[in-house]
């Protein structure tokens, strides 16, 4: 991690640049696999699961021995703490449902909106460098809240031609049985456009990698609905000399460790808490299992010392990170602060881990920027609001004349017509 000491602002963007695949190549490579995977359905996926994933398969579709081999192969201990996360994303999920109460515009004109859950929807879960069964239940659950009627899970098999045991013990414990052994850029193009065995889809969530995260942009085009770009990962950690080295290391290389394209950013309010906190990040680096890695990821990343609180939460905000923790004394003050983030981890004692697995916050969150203008997934990514209106008809006499007015205005009598014989025919 280079060290950079109170940046001009004008430097900020180029400090903070993501790594990223060259663009037209990802989506020359990403536009082939949609095209193909369109035209010769599973025949294409499995070719790209032989390429990409280096495994022949002649069915994707996880069997009922499989589901039943999965339950056997996971503890009771893990089965537990998937038990205690699924209460806690539940129990906060559940409470986002949000009615508008019906609304009188004006005597006689009533408004109100319906939420209905989306039909058909698609689950990617990662499965590349690490198998996330949480993924499973941050997409699940809400899915499941919502009432989705179908839903589909995809994820990448291993070199057997296998799903790991947490992922498919997981689907099924949130009542998911669809679930295909499809990874990459071939899993969403199959979900997008369906295939012999797998089935379209009208929305399709999950994180990825950059493949997996380009393959839903390009989808989006053509008809799809996605959740967000939700890529590589990404911490940035805000430090003050009240934060512990020890603490703030880990959480850089809990987030290091997904992939060699995560980025992590220490924003520190000192040289010297910055030293402390890398000297740290080598000492825990040197015993992580993924430290090649987290070494790579590293590379990618950065410590910038800011002496001035207000620089530091404008870097922030411009930055707008996919997790920001926010290790210092008045974190609650300074996450008021906060107006691009995914996720927010406040204090000393909230590693972002907690919100990766269990506290019940979703981890599906905007990557690369996207936090800008988009929220991570919760339980409205799963529903569609209609509206709905009514008008008496001497609501329609008050609201009329105004309406035929603006239609004539545009030019579009039939517009004004429709309100007039109605008018008319009292
Ligand atoms: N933003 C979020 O909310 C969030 C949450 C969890 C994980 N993540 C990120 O998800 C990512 C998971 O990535 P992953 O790679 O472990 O798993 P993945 O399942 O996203 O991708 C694996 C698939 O990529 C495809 N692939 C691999 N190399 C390829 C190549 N050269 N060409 C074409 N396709 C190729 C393969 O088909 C493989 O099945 C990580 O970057 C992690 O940081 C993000
Ligand atoms: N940090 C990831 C989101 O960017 C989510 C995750 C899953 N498992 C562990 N972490
Ligand atoms: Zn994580």
């Amino acid at each position: 991690m280079k060290t950079v000491i109170n940046p001009e602002q004008a430097t900020w963007a180029d400090l903070l640049k993501r790594p990223a695949m060259e663009a037209a190549n990802l989506d020359q490579l990403v536009q082939g696999v949609l095209a193909e995977v369109g035209k010769r359905g599973d025949a294409a996926v499995r070719a790209y699961t032989a390429r990409f994933d280096g495994v022949a398969l002649d069915s994707f579709q996880v069997t009922e021995a499989e589901f039943a081999e999965a339950e056997r192969l996971v503890d009771e201990p893990l089965k537990e703490a998937i038990q205690l996360a699924r209460q806690n994303i539940e129990s906060f999920h559940s409470r986002q449902w949000e009615q508008l109460e019906e609304v009188e515009t004006m005597p006689g004109v009533r408004c109100w909106r319906k939420s209905v859950p989306i039909d058909k929807v698609g689950l990617y879960i990662p499965g590349g460098t690490a198998p996330l069964f949480s993924s499973v239940l941050m997409l699940g659950v809400p899915a499941r809240i919502a009432g989705c009627g179908e839903i589909v899970l995809c994820t990448p098999p291993d070199k057997s031609g296998k799903v790991n045991a947490a992922i498919l013990y997981t689907a099924a414990q949130v009542g998911i049985g669809k679930v295909f052994k499809i990874g990459g850029a071939q899993a969403i193009a199959a979900m997008a456009q369906g295939t012999e065995t797998v089935p379209a889809v009208y929305k399709i969530f999950g994180p990825g990698n950059q493949y997996v995260t380009a393959a839903k942009q390009l989808a989006s085009r053509r008809g799809v609905a996605i959740d967000m770009p939700a890529g590589p990962s990404e911490v940035l950690v805000l430090a003050d000399a009240t934060a512990q080295p020890a603490f703030v290391a880990a959480d850089l290389l809990s987030q290091a460790e997904h992939g060699i394209d995560s980025q992590v950013v220490l924003v520190a309010d000192s040289l010297e808490t910055a030293a402390k906190v890398q000297e740290a990040v080598m000492a825990q680096l040197e015993s992580l299992p993924r430290r090649a890695i987290a070494a790579k990821a590293l590379a990618n990343s950065v410590a910038v010392v800011m002496e001035d609180r207000s620089a530091a939460i404008r870097l922030i905000n411009g930055y707008a990170p996919e997790h920001l923790i926010l290790a210092v004394d008045d974190a609650r003050a300074v996450g008021e602060e906060i107006t691009n983030a995914g996720s927010v981890f406040l204090g000393h004692y909230t590693p972002e881990s907690v919100g990766d697995y269990a506290s019940g916050t979703n981890h599906t969150l905007p990557t690369d920027g996207y936090a800008r203008s988009y929220s991570g997934v919760s339980l409205d990514s799963f529903i569609k609001k209609i509206t709905f209106q009514e008008l008496t008809p001497q609501g329609l006499q008050q609201l009329g004349p105004a309406v035929q007015r603006m239609a004539e205005a545009e030019q579009l009598s039939a517009h004004a017509r429709a309100v007039a014989v109605r008018l008319n025919a009292e």
